[in-house]
């Protein structure tokens, strides 16, 4: 290992600059047109477009996913800030009639200084799926990204002051728990939006319980995909594999309980199999790879962790699962594993229960369609879920049935801007991307106003 950049941890008293600073930069931001916020960010993302490879390349060295991954990641953050721009133009109110000739009128108005603060396993994005609509709201925004990613976000930082916003609008501030915790409990902050684990979740929860403040909760999952025998079984198998293996498996929305219908479990597997065989592992930055390390040491070694545990309780492993060590002598101390297909799994196997967060698929088989929909929402997550069956009825049925945030139909792990993505039950609320996330970053603003007399009870 080498080391690529050194932070220094920012404490209170640069937590309380960068808040003094976004609030000046908030006061002349806001009163700014939507069409000039527009303007900005779409300039913004050009800037991003123009710069994908080496964004990509600084985020493969940041994380470790492999640059064909990263240049995705680049390109739906770049759609995020373009999705945005266009709906900044349109935040508008409503106009109600009152009798009389009076009448009301709502307001769309921005919150103020939001804060954003980011897992390590998609650094970029987050930041941008965070900062597109908070700005395009009329806010400022103070971003602390992961200890473990530091880096590529102070890209977007200079990529925004080069496009045109104003100085302190997007700022990034660096540090671990203790830093999160200084902003989330400023005075002068009005939302937190987190993305990572449920037990950081709920502390964010109760520090913006103190100051009454909103929050968006992006938090984890331990996603279902149900495959029915009536499936395109080509794009079922692709579809776990993209439910299960990007990002090294560090993904909140996978499908990594894969239930099968009987009929089909061993035709299915056995192709599941050979493929996840297939996964070019290695040095990520290379074109050809498909799969980098993973974050760091402990993870590594949590994932395979629960790969012995999933052994000792009477999963199969069918195959990976064990640490993988490259030819280029330069990545043998990598944190590189073989993905991994688990069979023989069971509903009460810690392997299913909890979020591994690696490149680890537990398959399961089922009989009928009403005792797999019960199977697959008996879980406290609720992030996402998935159907694979060429039976429009049956999947639009069950994912009407699926307590999950984020449901697909014949595909896994795509991420349109234009679509709101977030979590049920302890997987979070709020929304990221789409229209709605609008109402996430502004507040309504009620105006009455009486073209009358008053007409007063005293
Ligand atoms: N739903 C989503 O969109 C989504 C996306 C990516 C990751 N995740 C989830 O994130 C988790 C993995 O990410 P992680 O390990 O970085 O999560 P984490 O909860 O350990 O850390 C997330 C962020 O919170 C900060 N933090 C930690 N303690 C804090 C505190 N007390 N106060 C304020 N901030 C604090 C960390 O420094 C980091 O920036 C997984 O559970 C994964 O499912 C969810």
């Amino acid at each position: 290992s080498r080391v690529i950049a050194t932070f220094a941890c920012s404490g209170e008293k640069e937590v309380n600059l960068a808040v003094q600073d976004a609030k000046a930069a908030f006061k002349i931001w806001s009163q700014k047109s939507g069409m000039e916020r527009c303007r900005v960010l779409l300039e913004a993302a050009r800037i991003i477009r123009e710069r994908r490879d080496e964004i990509a390349t600084v985020e493969t060295i940041n994380n470790g996913k492999s640059i064909f991954e990263a240049r995705w990641d680049v390109d739906t953050s770049w759609q995020c800030l373009e999705y945005y721009a266009g709906l900044a133009g349109s935040m508008a109110g409503e106009h109600i009639q009152l009798p009389g000739g009076s009448f009301g009128y709502t307001r769309r108005e921005p919150l103020g200084v939001c804060v954003g603060i980011g897992a390590w396993n998609y650094p970029f994005q987050i930041a941008c799926w965070k900062s597109a609509p908070a700005l395009a709201c009329g806010n400022a925004m103070i971003f602390k990204p992961s200890p473990f990613t530091p880096v590529s976000v102070l890209l977007l930082a200079e990529i925004y002051t080069e496009a045109g916003v104003p100085p302190g609008l997007f700022n990034v501030v660096q540090g671990g728990a203790a830093t999160g915790q200084f902003l989330c409990l400023h005075r002068d902050v009005a939302k937190v939006s987190f993305t990572g684990s449920v037990p950081t979740g709920s502390k964010i929860m109760e520090m913006a319980a103190k100051g009454i403040k909103p929050i968006t909760l992006e938090l984890g999952g331990k996603s279902p995909l149900i495959i029915f025998s009536d499936c395109d079984l080509e794009n079922a198998v692709k579809g776990a594999l993209m439910a299960n293996f990007l990002t090294q498996g560090e993904v909140c929305c996978n499908g990594t309980r894969v239930f099968v219908q009987k009929e089909i479990l061993e035709k299915f597997t056995k192709e599941v199999v050979k493929r996840t065989q297939g996964i070019k592992i290695g040095d990520p930055l290379l074109e050809g790879t498909r799969m980098g390390p993973l974050i760091n040491r402990p993870h590594l070694e949590r994932v395979l962790g629960f790969i012995k545990l999933a052994k000792e309780q009477g999963a199969k492993v069918l195959c990976g699962g064990d640490v993988f060590v490259p030819e280029d002598p330069k990545l043998k101390d990598g944190y590189y594993m073989r993905p991994c297909v688990l069979t023989d799994c069971r509903d009460d196997m810690t392997c299913v229960r909890e979020e591994i967060f690696g490149p680890v698929m537990s398959i399961l088989s089922f009989d009928t369609e009403a005792e797999v929909l019960e199977r697959a929402n008996n879980t406290t997550f609720g992030l996402a879920a998935g159907v694979f069956t060429r039976d429009i009825q049956r999947a639009h049925r069950v994912v009407a049935g699926l307590q999950a945030g984020m449901c697909f139909i014949n595909n896994y792990n795509v991420s349109p801007v234009e679509l709101p993505f977030g979590g049920y039950k302890k997987s979070g609320f709020g929304r990221e991307n789409g229209r709605v996330t609008i109402e996430y970053y502004s507040q309504l603003k009620t105006v009455c106003v009486e073209m009358g007399d008053v007409e007063s009870a005293f």
